[in-house]
């Protein structure tokens, strides 16, 4: 799937009907029909529906809807909230088949009379606004919308929940919260905004017959899928040896913090890595063994249980370094993880504590001439542009696509719809994952699946994708059968990896 912005939707509808000749009332034929098939599939006919209606396309979708609705024997009730005078073009045209097939349409007179109309319904289909919302709402939307949130009634929206933005930028606002959505054709950006995400409910997408040319290679922004992950994850070779499968370093941890590199490892290497060396304090190398027989180490010196700068470490035989985990924030580790990125040859993953090490001095990756790999939580992103938390959640795509471009980096930006990035400013958003996954050591255990999946044969935006896509997958799978998302630890994420690669081998 691809996302789009409200522009690039317009844009795709512009060039169906202007260059593919496609009628705009047949695109919200098909719209409106495809939404009532979904709804006869969650309503029975005895159950009473409202629909609410408002001025532009999203409302003529809402006329479709009622027609087909009355024409398979439903009664709607059409509850139009604009005057009639606002209803135009392939709307209107909607607005007066409803009415020739016997539907008849009643008007909202005064905003407190909706309390009425919603105390006698089931069901509420929310036509109201979609992707042209423009300012802050407008009477009679916002009391309308309200007093809909309000009651406890099964709540429908067309393309969005009325009110939510479909592009980023706006954290302030009065939304639908839908019990479900079903998006047109594809899904605008704020499904995938974590301050939006809610209001959609459950959410699913109907196709309405745009042409597929329309938007094929215009759009940079894509969904990653099980279907995704299907096709490009690399299998075992029969004949491979330890070798053939990479052979990665992990640098970080402390006498404080030794736990994260062994997660890291352990990951790593149940995602498929060949060889694992963990680079760590001497003092921590012990209990780490315990956790990890299989990796191997490279002791180092440190300075009061920390990393210290004072020593070179041979990163020459390695195939790809993941750095920062647990490693802490003083000075010299800094000075020391710099140095290491500025000098390594082969693909280099910087998480936690490595992220603030080069958010002191971006330049280090950015005159790096192998692939870097940042993977930031929402915090780390803002810390590394100097900005602020509440601006990154305003706009991940935009500061993701913008940073990576401009540094030349792949980003991996977290949270609960996490955010691949690459150079171009093509960007791939992850299906999986759950709230289980909200506790410390998660991100420990992704930047070893990713670590694992850099040094298989798949492009490097793949790799972090299904790498990404398993992390998740694996949290889904645990908290169905084994675990719940209170008790799902990181520790738990790693052994439920087996059960991921066993459905793609
Ligand atoms: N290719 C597509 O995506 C298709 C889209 N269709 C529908 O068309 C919708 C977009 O249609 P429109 O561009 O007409 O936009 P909308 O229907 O989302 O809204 C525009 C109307 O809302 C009013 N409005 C805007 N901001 C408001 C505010 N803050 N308070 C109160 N009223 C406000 C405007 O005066 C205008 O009449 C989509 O969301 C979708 O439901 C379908 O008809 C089928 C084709
Ligand atoms: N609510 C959530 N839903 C889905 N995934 C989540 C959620 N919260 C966190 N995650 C995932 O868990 C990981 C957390 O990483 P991070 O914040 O770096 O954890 P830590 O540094 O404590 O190990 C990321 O991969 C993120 O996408
Ligand atoms: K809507």
């Amino acid at each position: 799937m691809h996302i789009v912005t409200a522009n690039e939707m317009y844009e795709i509808d512009r060039f169906a009907i202007e260059n593919a000749g496609v009628d705009g009332t047949i695109l919200m034929e098909n719209a409106g029909r495809a939404i009532a098939e979904k709804v006869v599939s969650l309503v029975k006919k005895s159950e009473e529906i409202l629909v609410l209606v408002g001025s532009g396309n999203n409302g003529g979708d809402g006329f479709v809807i009622a027609k087909t609705l009355l024409n398979q024997g439903y009664k709607p009730t059409v509850l139009q909230l604009a005057a009639n005078e606002k209803i135009k073009g392939a709307a209107l045209y909607h607005k007066q088949l409803f009415i020739n097939y016997g539907g008849t349409i009643q008007q909202l007179q005064a905003s407190d009379e909706i309390t009425v109309f919603l105390n006698n319904t089931d069901v509420v289909i929310d036509a109201m606004l979609g992707i042209g919302i423009t300012g802050t709402l407008r009477p009679p939307f916002d009391q309308v919308i309200k007093a809909v949130n309000e009651v406890d009634k099964l709540t429908i929206s067309v393309d969005i929940p009325s009110g939510v933005p479909a592009d980023e930028g706006v954290l302030d606002f009065i939304g639908i919260e839908a019990d479900y959505t079903f998006v047109i054709e594809e899904p605008k950006m704020s499904v995938f905004l974590e301050h939006c995400t809610a209001y959609y409910g459950n959410w699913s997408v109907v196709k309405i017959g745009l042409p597929h040319q329309a938007y094929a290679n215009q759009i940079k922004r894509n969904t990653w899928v099980e279907q995704k992950v299907r096709t490009t994850l690399p299998s075992r070779d029969a004949f491979s040896h330890k070798g053939s499968h990479g052979r990665g370093l992990i640098i970080g941890g402390s006498r404080q913090m030794p736990g994260s590199v062994a997660m890291t490892a352990l990951a790593s290497l149940r995602a498929g890595s060949g060889l694992i060396t963990i680079a760590t304090v001497k003092e921590a190398i012990s209990s780490i063994a315990q956790q990890c027989l299989e990796a191997t180490f490279l002791p180092l010196a440190s300075q009061e249980g920390v990393i210290s700068e004072r020593q070179q470490i041979d990163i020459s035989t390695y195939d790809a370094i993941a750095i920062g985990m647990g490693m802490g924030r003083k000075k010299d580790t800094g000075l020391l993880t710099r140095k290491i990125v500025a000098k390594a040859k082969v693909p280099v993953l910087i998480d936690a504590d490595g992220l603030y090490h080069i958010s002191e001095e971006l330049s280090v990756i950015t005159n790096r001439k192998s692939p870097t790999i940042l993977t930031p939580h929402f915090g780390e992103m803002a810390m590394l542009l100097d900005t602020t938390i509440q601006n990154v959640i305003a706009h991940p795509f935009s500061l993701a696509e913008s940073f990576s471009r401009k540094h030349g980096v792949y980003l991996v930006l977290k949270g609960p719809n996490t955010i691949v990035s690459d150079p171009e400013g093509n960007q791939w958003v992850n299906t999986t994952g759950n709230a289980g996954l909200a506790k410390g050591g998660s991100g420990d255990v992704l930047s070893g699946i990713l670590l694992a999946m850099i040094m298989q044969r798949q492009k490097m935006t793949e790799a972090l994708s299904n790498g990404c896509f398993i992390h998740g997958k694996a949290a889904d799978n645990l908290v169905v059968k084994k675990h719940s998302e209170q008790d799902l630890l990181a520790t738990d994420v790693i052994k439920g990896l087996a059960s991921v690669f066993r459905t793609f081998s």
